[in-house]
């Protein structure tokens, strides 16, 4: 294949790691609704570090498995951030009485 053909090809693979991080910042985002509600922390090491172990497990090369790992850890830190963002605008709405999605009062006018 030549260079044209090799970049058509990342360009539709780039295509799906997005669909795939989107996918997995929604489940992120679940998660972090479900520990607001019982009050678990954003972050779970022990978690992460199966998470990490997975990937090294699954990795058939040519990426080194430490390479892969930091790839991951940007990606989790992501998702954190996601977590954390979202648990802070649903307490600030909460305080103001608002719905952290919409920033509706829920009153009727
Ligand atoms: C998604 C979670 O929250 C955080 C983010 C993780 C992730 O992106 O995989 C893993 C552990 C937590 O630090 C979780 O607890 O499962």
């Amino acid at each position: 294949m030549d260079i044209e053909s090799w970049r058509k090809k990342i360009d539709a693979i780039d295509l799906q790691i997005v669909a795939l991080l989107s996918d997995r910042a929604v489940a992120a985002q679940a998660i972090g609704k479900l520990k607001q509600a019982t009050d678990l922390p954003v972050y779970e090491p022990n978690r992460e570090r199966v998470i990490f172990e997975k990937v090294r497990a699954a990795n058939k090369g040519p990426l080194p498995d430490i390479e892969l790992v930091h790839i991951y850890e940007r990606i989790i830190d992501v998702m954190r951030a996601l977590q954390s963002d979202e648990l802070a605008s649903q307490r600030s709405a909460s305080a103001k009485g608002k719905d952290a999605r919409t920033g509706e009062t829920g009153k009727q006018s």
